[in-house]
């Protein structure tokens, strides 16, 4: 056993087979048809495992929680030792405890809760009549919120309420619905006899409000040795510090390489190491609110991107900024020397000379620094940041912008507006944006679960007909990554669809919203220059998500439809206007 290769599978995963040890959910083969378990296994790992007869999988401290052996293509799991740290640890009680402890009570109920306490939800639970265990939902993406922000919040909003005991299940999101679904009442069964809360109504409950807590920033200046980054890195690092209380962790090329990465060579490998470590420091920082200034050659895209991810992955910003300096001037800077030695072979393996610089397609912004101040080579990164109206313009001075920015504003806007199967909600979110936001907006739509060419629903486009819109021609289809990339703004139905787009695509972390998280957006920002600075903003200031879904009417009859388009009409009729230029 002790041979077994060892891996640490993501946080989804490491929730299920806690899930399982509590006896909340039942053991069973992981990725077999039918499973709503999945290891995740990375293909490497899995041809391994394949081949030593199982793997060992361990939490991020080492601890080997399950042994995985495998069956066919499935994996037949075991489960190993339990962590017994991590915050309200106590509070993850086994489901045939806290089962038994009800039976005992009589009349005692399980409420399963899995966003912040609304003020009607806790009359609710004032007024219940017996014991209530409330079931918090706290795995990996199941919450809107932070798990912990959710739990702390659940302990703070029933300290009043002596009958009320809380308890934590790790259910994790997968991003099925109907596994979901199907895994949560399993879950909640498992607990107890349960009782579901009515929906929120938008006004928390006292002591429910998770802390306002900044979203952390990764900017990751990219370009040849001599460009520019370092000088730009550093101008930014002392706007950010003049201007804000936000707190700044700079990362340089050669700084990291003197300290964290003393010893790698620039090879391709060591390389990769390099920027791998730069973009989880990164990550971290950025995790807990501060901002991440990073200033590495990174030549490779797929590093670059990798960094990219593990932004989203810790909730923050990306901003990736490609100073794109030709070789010719670098060389004609060539303040080190490095150049001159790199010509006469002096130094191997030099980015530009004898190494590739893979140019970014992804950057934010791109700006060449030749005959250029640096404050007016740094204006494009501020505007990008929306930190270009932090101080008076007459003390930043910024010169005519001569840069290309990656999306350039003449385009057109494409939206892009999803729902689960794109033939009732998102079709009509798409006819009624279209009317509402003009022409230079371009609407589509898509569906995380949307099968080929299917007409829309016929209640819906009734709806539709009534106000003058048109669904005739519609055809329904299955959203790709190729739609969300081609995207300036993601808007979702509900909030579940926003999580499966993310888990999927985390790096569109900033232009996904939910339709009515969006229009909350609007409604907050006031007036903006354009669009895409608008879309910006709401992206850097998210407001919440909670209790502004647009309920599916799918098979629930007229009624259902005639509410979802009046619901649809009411946020579209915020969003549209404030999308046009
Ligand atoms: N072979 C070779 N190629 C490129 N650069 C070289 C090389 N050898 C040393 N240097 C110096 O190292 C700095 C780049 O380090 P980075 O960590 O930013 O490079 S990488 O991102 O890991 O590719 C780079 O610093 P900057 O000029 O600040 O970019 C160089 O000074
Ligand atoms: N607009 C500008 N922005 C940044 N650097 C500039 C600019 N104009 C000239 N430079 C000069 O170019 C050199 C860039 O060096 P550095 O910032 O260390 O680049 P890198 O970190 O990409 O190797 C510096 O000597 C800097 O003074």
């Amino acid at each position: 056993m002790s041979s077994l290769p060892q891996h640490c599978p993501p946080p989804g995963v490491l929730d299920d087979l806690e899930l399982i040890a509590l006896g909340a959910a039942a053991l069973r083969p992981f990725d077999a048809p039918g499973s709503p378990f999945s290891l995740a296994l990375p293909p490497a790992v899995a041809e391994a495992a394949r081949e030593a007869g199982g793997v060992q999988l361990v939490d991020p401290e080492g601890l080997v929680v399950a042994y995985a052996r495998p069956d066919g293509s499935a994996w037949t799991v075991e489960l190993g030792a339990a962590p017994d740290y991590g915050p309200f640890r106590r509070l993850r009680r086994p489901a045939g405890d806290v089962r038994a402890a009800q039976e005992d009570s009589g009349d005692a109920v399980v409420v399963p809760v899995e966003a912040p306490l609304s003020a009607a939800q806790h009359a609710d639970l004032a007024g219940a009549t017996g014991p209530v265990v409330l079931l918090v939902l706290a795995g990996h993406g199941w919450a809107d919120v932070p798990a912990t922000d959710l739990v702390r919040g659940a302990l703070a909003a029933t300290r009043d309420l002596a009958h009320v005991d809380v308890v934590v299940a790790p259910l994790a999101r997968r991003g099925d619905p109907a596994a979901d679904a199907a895994l949560r009442a399993e879950v909640v069964g498992a607990y107890g006899t349960v009782v579901e809360l009515p929906r929120g109504d938008g006004s928390l409950a006292a002591g429910a409000t998770p802390p306002a807590r900044e979203q952390g920033l990764v900017v990751l200046f990219t370009g040849l040795s001599g460009s520019g980054k370092s000088t730009l890195a550093r101008a930014l690092v002392d706007e950010l510090l003049e201007t804000t209380d936000r707190s700044v962790t700079s990362l340089d090329g050669d700084v990291v390489r003197r300290n964290l990465s003393a010893g790698l060579s620039f090879s391709p490998a060591d390389r990769e190491t390099n920027i791998r470590r730069i973009g989880w420091v990164a990550a971290e920082v950025a995790r807990h609110g501060g901002v991440a200034i990073c200033s590495p050659i990174a030549p490779y895209d797929a590093t670059r991107q990798d960094v990219r991810r593990m932004a989203a992955e810790a909730g923050a910003q990306f901003v990736l900024v490609h100073v794109a300096t030709p070789v010719e001037e670098c060389e004609r800077r060539d303040r080190k020397g490095l150049y001159a030695k790199a010509r006469a072979g002096e130094i191997p393996d030099f980015t530009g000379i004898s190494a590739p610089y893979e140019t970014p397609a992804d950057a934010d912004v791109v700006v060449d620094t030749t005959g250029r101040s640096v404050a007016d080579a740094l204006a494009p990164v501020l505007r990008a940041l929306g930190m270009d109206r932090c101080r008076p313009t007459a003390e930043v001075a910024p010169a005519p912008l001569a840069v290309e920015l990656a999306s350039p504003s003449a385009a057109p806007l494409k939206v892009l507006v999803v729902c689960t199967a794109n033939i009732c909600r998102s079709p009509y979110m798409e006819l009624a944006l279209r009317a509402a936001a003009g022409d230079a907006v371009v609407v589509s739509g898509a569906g995380t679960h949307g099968f080929r060419d299917h007409a829309m629903d016929d209640l819906m486009a009734a709806e539709a007909r009534e106000r003058g819109l048109d669904p005739t021609g519609f055809s329904s289809r299955a959203v790709t990554r190729e739609l969300i990339a081609d995207a300036d703004l993601v808007l979702t139905a509900e909030s579940r669809h926003r999580t499966f787009l993310l888990e999927e695509h985390p790096a569109a972390f900033k232009k996904v919203f939910t339709l009515g998280q969006f229009a909350r957006g609007v409604q907050q920002v006031g007036e903006v220059a354009t669009p895409r600075e608008l879309i910006a903003l709401i992206g850097r200031n998210r407001p919440s998500a909670e209790g502004v879904d647009v309920a599916d009417p799918y098979r629930r009859g007229p009624e259902a439809a005639a509410a979802c388009a009046r619901h649809i009409d009411e946020l579209v009729g915020v969003v549209g206007p404030a999308l046009r230029e």
